[in-house]
């Protein structure tokens, strides 16, 4: 299977918002752009992905994400998460109507191509599966093959959500890196612990630089 994932972006000044007490107002947007480049640059290089499409409204990010590979898609106006991704799947199959989707965060800077694909085929038997995230409260992917309505249910404590949409959870184990998402200083730490791309390894040191 070739699979397209979904990654949505909100625009790089607005988002990681809770990472201010760790990373102030000049930091932040390069570090969720770095956060966005690792995660886009380790799911391109997973040999059961076809293809990437990144839904922002950021220009910048735009720019950069599409200079790895990603197609890009604007979000739908004022609408939140669950909508551009909606958005995101209906282009992604208008171009792919064949190919399984996944919607998956752009938080994810320790993401391993190989843990990706694991997840993945995980994912093959069922219409709608999804990975919860380190805490176990969240979302970090949610799949749907073809004929399957995605059906995204993200925000705060969206696992429970997932679950009772009648989504399979998948429970493979050593699959951390696509379970941890970077909301705070202490998930930094966490993901640092696991090995970070390149981006937000050098975005993390202007951070040591700047303190
Ligand atoms: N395109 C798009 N992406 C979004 C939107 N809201 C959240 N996202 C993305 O969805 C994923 C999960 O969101 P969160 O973990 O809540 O990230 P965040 O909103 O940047 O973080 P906080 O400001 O701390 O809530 C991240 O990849 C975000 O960039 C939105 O309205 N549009
Ligand atoms: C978007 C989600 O949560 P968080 O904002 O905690 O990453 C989610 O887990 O669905």
């Amino acid at each position: 299977m070739q699979w397209t994932l979904v990654i949505p972006l909100k625009p790089l000044g607005l988002g990681k918002s809770r990472l201010t007490p760790f990373a102030g107002d000049g930091l932040r947007p390069r570090l969720a752009l770095a956060f966005a480049l690792d995660t886009v640059a380790a799911a391109l290089n997973c040999p059961p992905v076809g293809e990437v499409t990144v839904v922002t409204d950021d220009p910048h990010a735009a720019a950069e994400l599409s200079r790895l590979g990603a197609r890009i898609v604007p979000d739908p106006p004022g609408s939140g998460l669950n909508a551009a991704l909606r958005q995101g799947v209906r282009a992604a199959r208008r171009i792919r109507p064949r190919a399984p989707v996944a919607a998956m965060n752009a938080d994810l800077p320790a993401l391993r191509p190989a843990e990706l694909g694991r997840v993945l085929k995980a994912a093959e038997p069922f219409g709608r599966a999804f990975v919860a995230d380190a805490a176990r409260r969240g979302t970090t992917l949610l799949s749907a093959l073809p004929g399957n309505s995605l059906r995204p249910a993200f925000g705060e404590a969206s696992r429970t959500r997932h679950l009772a949409s009648g989504a399979r959870e998948i429970l493979l184990s050593e699959v951390d890196s696509v379970r941890q998402d970077v909301d705070t200083g202490e998930d930094l730490r966490a993901a640092f612990a696991l090995g970070v791309g390149p981006h937000t390894l050098a975005a993390a040191s202007r951070l040591l630089i700047a303190e």
